[in-house]
């Protein structure tokens, strides 16, 4: 062989190898998610921090393929949910007739025979006869009766679904997009304690005005180009910070289902302190202990399960809980979709620290990976032509989710299976 030929094959291998490492990197970085980030200025005592994110990005690094690609077995259950939320045309008036019939023991509201689809629909469309200031929370909503006496909340739309809301993961006004998208998303996760929720537009003049209460119209003020804007009366409200209506004379929001039952507030073992000094949560690693002798598993499941969506959405702002009939009831979502490019660990701590989780709520989770929560939440509100959230928002959901398929995966690397999966019967 020549010299010219050697040096031609060994370009040749040389070539080679250099496209099959471009190769195995490439794949390997588009399966990848980002890593858990590293927290900036943290929580005491930061070794262990770092060691616990560590853990978390190697499992992260090691996930099954199986969590990347879509679950064929979700098929039926994304059958079941569009047959329950494609029911629109149907006659809105049978649904409030039977609303106090409803709650049972599995569903805080009917969902089969298009059902769900019909309770957004009336929602979306009813009469509206009387707006009023919404006599509860801290953020401006109003409170709206429907023909039929049906009761309803309305948190406005504070921001435009691009806007990245900078800060705390706390910060800014509720985002009224992540109400309606939470509920699709816990349907989704069979979440079921939770209430109906979608986004309505309400004409200024013809469906505010005519039926506002004079309390709200004392919590209005002439914007300078003469229309009228709402400042609502809240903790937070402030006469500057306003919501008017758009070029169309309306105002968008997230029409919420008003639950007419007895609820019980508790306070959440893991809430922030909303100031610079640590919860116990944050300094104590075996927190989880000490709240095992106050609460029931039950009800520290129910926590985990709550805890888990409002990672996906980054809601970091559930200081409370209501419960109704001894499960959490999901009310309150407004704080999601903030920042799709930042994941707020800490608000998984319920997960990582106690290291359980109920069964029922694994094999849900399971059942979602690959991309099918974006597709499903996608198509059921394209069935009302609305866009929820933008692609960023679900990209992040999806990187999110993988973030506690890899936290799921360190508990029962730590503990073993028996001890982190818990039925709940
Ligand atoms: N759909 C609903 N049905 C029944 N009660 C509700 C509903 N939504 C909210 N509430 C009640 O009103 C309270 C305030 O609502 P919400 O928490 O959404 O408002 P907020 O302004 O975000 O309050 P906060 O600042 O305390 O978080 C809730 O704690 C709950 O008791
Ligand atoms: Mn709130």
């Amino acid at each position: 062989m020549s010299m010219n030929c050697i040096f031609g094959f060994s370009l040749f291998l040389l070539l080679l190898v250099v496209l099959n490492i471009y190769f195995f990197y490439s794949l390997s970085t588009d399966r990848k998610p980002a890593s858990f980030n590293l927290p900036l200025v943290k929580s005491e005592p930061i070794p262990r921090v770092v060691r616990l994110i560590n853990d978390f990005s190697d499992h992260l690094n090691r996930l099954p393929s199986q969590y990347y690609i879509k679950n064929p077995k979700f098929l039926l259950i994304q059958r079941n949910l569009i047959s329950s939320f494609n029911s629109s045309g149907q006659n809105k008036n049978n649904v409030w007739n039977n609303i106090d019939k409803w709650a049972d023991e599995e569903f805080l509201f009917p969902t089969r025979n298009g059902a769900a689809g019909q309770i957004l629909q009336a929602l979306r469309t009813s009469q509206i006869t009387l707006v009023d200031n919404a006599p509860k929370g801290t953020q401006l909503k109003l409170q709206i009766l429907l023909e039929n006496k049906q009761k309803l909340y309305f948190k406005p739309k504070r921001y435009v679904r691009q806007h990245v809301v900078q800060g705390s993961i706390y910060a800014g006004f509720d985002r009224h997009n992540s109400e309606v998208l939470t509920y699709y998303l816990a349907m989704i996760l069979n979440y079921k304690w939770v209430v109906p929720s979608v986004i309505r537009r309400i004409h200024f003049e013809k469906d505010v005005l005519p039926h506002a209460t004079v309390g709200l119209q004392r919590a209005m003020v002439k914007h300078v180009n003469g229309s009228s804007c709402i400042y609502g009366k809240c903790y937070y409200c402030n006469v500057n910070d306003t919501v008017c209506p758009d070029n169309k004379g309306e105002i968008e929001g997230a029409a919420i289902l008003y639950l007419n039952k007895p609820l019980k507030k508790h306070n959440s073992p893991w809430r922030r302190s909303y100031k610079t000094f640590k919860m116990e949560w944050e300094t104590d690693t075996y927190f989880c202990k000490k709240i095992t002798s106050v609460l029931s598993t039950k009800r520290i499941l129910n926590l985990i399960d709550v805890a888990i969506i409002d990672f996906l959405i980054q809601n970091g702002d559930r200081h409370s809980y209501e419960v109704y009939k001894k499960k959490i009831v999901l009310l309150d979502n407004g704080k999601g979709l903030g920042n799709p490019m930042f994941d707020e660990l800490d608000i998984l701590a319920p997960l990582y620290q106690c290291c359980m989780l109920s069964t029922t709520t694994w094999q849900s989770l399971e059942m979602v990976s690959g991309g099918s929560i974006t597709e499903t939440i996608k198509l059921l509100a394209s069935f009302h032509g609305e866009t929820l959230a933008t692609d960023d928002h679900y990209k992040a959901i999806e990187r999110r989710l993988l973030k506690v398929y890899a936290v799921v995966q360190y508990c029962i690397e730590k503990h073993g299976r028996t001890y982190v999966f818990k039925n709940t019967f």
